[in-house]
């Protein structure tokens, strides 16, 4: 893949030009590490560090041009490019760098608090059985096909995604299905992406470390659907998938300008779940659509699984795949890694490993095996360092009030001192209490889990939240392999 630099500038209108135009750029990056010979360096003032302070790097390992929005010193020889936004420079010149690939396949993109890992997963089992060749972009991986490729973000950065994207369509890849975080609208990283559909799963509490406020982060959610009434983009056929029952849907619906579909337990919704019940090897409904009533046995569980699905559904009545299709590939979906995984060694206790790292999530989680515990729950959890520090008392009370036994742990610290989020955690836990239950502050996880499982009793149910399919631990030097599954089966095992 290769452009000439004229050709780029001709999307930055306004840029300031020094050095030579005309010639052959053959990558763009905004990562001096990843420069190779012939590449344009985009200059990004970062969280971190600031992209101006690597040229010089850049140029060394063969950037010919750099996109710059400060006045900076330029090696002899490098093409200046100076603009006001480079962010926004890099947006427009990366989809055209490659041909713009989200005009070649469908695309579905999935925001929302939660969920959107589970429900990326079950609308690929959907198009999949209707026989379309489908490549996902998501928290545990990028997919294409069945290929597994390792990811960093959710989300990942403009350069990546278009790249993928490209990638994804030289294969001949019907349909994207990829997660759409907050943080992604806000950077603007799904530039170029022209979605098909937007699906929105919910909006609670997360990342206000970030977006400040509920009502920025919404904001940054309503991106997504804005996006999709861009009337400058080719593709036709669009559609919004939005959940009714979340407080946020009206301000989400008030951004659309293409035909919405809805979905939740209302009266009026496209989509809705009637006759629920939830039971510990899964949830069973009536979906009443447009197609008619669709009985549902499926084997994943939970009331959010019951949302989790309605979206999938929408997603799939937006592309006319036929409900017979889609109920058998959903009866037939048995899980996504660390969400409500089991582990069964045999012993007499349920253990359930979750990704619930939200206080939504948590609740959600809890109150699904309240509803078919038949002794405790023991909950180990924790919460990021880095990250939205008031969603921590929150779980904490939350944990407390659904658990029997609680035990706060350490989760991802990053450059965080462990025993400070724990205090923020523990501050919650003593406000959820009720009289005679008591907890206990691990700080090392596999202490933690272990505590938890040598306490636990036949038919209790203990859930370990937050890393889901994480094998690791990141500490403030270093990342250690951790895996909340392999570590719970070596202790069960060595308690034999
Ligand atoms: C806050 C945030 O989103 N940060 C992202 C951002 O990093 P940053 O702004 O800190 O970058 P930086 O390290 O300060 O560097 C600034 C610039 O200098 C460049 N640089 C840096 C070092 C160097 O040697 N050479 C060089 O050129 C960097 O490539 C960058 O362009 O740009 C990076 C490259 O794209 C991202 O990997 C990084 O995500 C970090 C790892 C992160 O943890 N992000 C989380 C908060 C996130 O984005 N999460 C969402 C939501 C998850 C969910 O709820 O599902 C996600 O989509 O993953
Ligand atoms: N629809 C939902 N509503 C509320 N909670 C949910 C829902 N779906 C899943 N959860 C809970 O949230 C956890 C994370 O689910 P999932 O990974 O699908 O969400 P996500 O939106 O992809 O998360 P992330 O923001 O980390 O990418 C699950 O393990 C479960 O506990
Ligand atoms: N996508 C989420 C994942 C959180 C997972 C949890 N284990 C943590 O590290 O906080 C985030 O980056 O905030
Ligand atoms: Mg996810």
């Amino acid at each position: 893949m290769s452009k000439n630099l004229t050709q780029l500038l001709a999307l930055l209108p306004g840029a300031q030009v020094s050095g030579e135009a005309a010639q052959k750029i053959e990558g763009i990056t905004a990562d001096s590490r990843k420069v190779a010979p012939g590449t344009l360096f985009v200059c990004l003032p970062g969280a971190r560090v600031d992209g101006h302070n690597f040229i010089a790097q850049a140029h060394k390992l063969g950037a010919v041009a750099a996109v710059v929005e400060k006045d900076v010193p330029v090696p002899a020889g490098m093409t200046l490019i100076k603009v006001a936004d480079s962010r926004e420079a890099m947006q427009a010149v990366v989809p055209f760098f490659y041909d713009y690939p989200g005009r070649k396949m469908r695309m579905i993109g999935v925001t929302g608090t939660n969920g959107k890992t589970t429900t990326t997963h079950l609308i690929r089992s959907i198009f999949m059985e209707a026989g379309y060749k489908v490549g996902l972009i998501g928290t545990i991986h990028i997919l294409i096909g069945d290929r597994m490729l390792p990811v960093q973000n959710t989300t990942p950065d403009v350069v990546d995604l278009q790249s993928t994207l490209a990638k994804m369509a030289d294969e001949g890849i019907d349909y994207v299905i990829m997660e759409v975080s907050s943080h992604a609208l806000e950077l603007g990283r799904t530039a170029g992406c022209e979605f098909d559909v937007g699906v929105f799963t919910n909006l609670t509490q997360d990342h206000l470390d970030f977006h400040i406020t509920f009502d920025k982060y919404r904001d940054a959610k309503a991106k997504l659907f804005r996006q999709l009434g861009n009337e400058l983009s080719v593709k036709e056929g669009k559609h919004a998938v939005i959940n009714t029952d979340d407080a946020s849907a009206q301000a989400l619906i008030d951004n659309c300008s293409c035909p919405v579909l809805t979905y939740g337990t209302g009266e009026t919704d496209t989509i809705k779940a009637q006759d629920i019940t939830i039971k510990a090897d899964g949830a069973r409904f009536t979906v009443h659509g447009p197609f008619g009533l669709m009985p549902l046995q499926l084997k994943i569980t939970g009331m959010f699984n019951v949302y989790n699905t309605l979206a999938a559904i929408g997603t799939a009545l937006a592309e006319g795949i036929s409900a017979s299709l889609v109920k058998k590939a959903l009866e037939e979906f048995r899980t996504v890694a660390g969400r409500f995984e089991l582990v069964d060694e045999g012993q007499p206790f349920a253990v359930i490993v979750d990704y619930a790292h939200t206080p939504d999530g948590l609740e959600n989680i809890l109150k699904t095996a309240q509803q078919f515990a038949e002794n405790r729950i023991i909950v180990v959890f924790g919460c990021g360092g880095d990250r939205d520090k008031t969603k921590r008392p929150i779980m904490g009370r939350l944990a407390a009030q659904y658990g029997d036994v609680i035990i706060a742990t350490s989760d991802n610290p990053r450059t965080e001192d462990p025993v400070a989020i724990l205090a923020d955690i523990e501050a919650g836990i003593r406000q959820g209490l009720k009289d005679g239950k008591g907890y206990e502050v691990i700080i090392d996880r596999k202490q933690a889990i272990a505590k938890a499982l040598q306490l636990a009793e036949p038919q209790d149910i203990v859930i370990i939240a937050g890393k889901g399919h994480e094998t690791y631990q990141i500490l403030k030097d270093k990342t250690i392999d951790f895996d909340d599954r392999e570590v719970a089966r070596s202790v069960i095992r060595e308690m034999r």
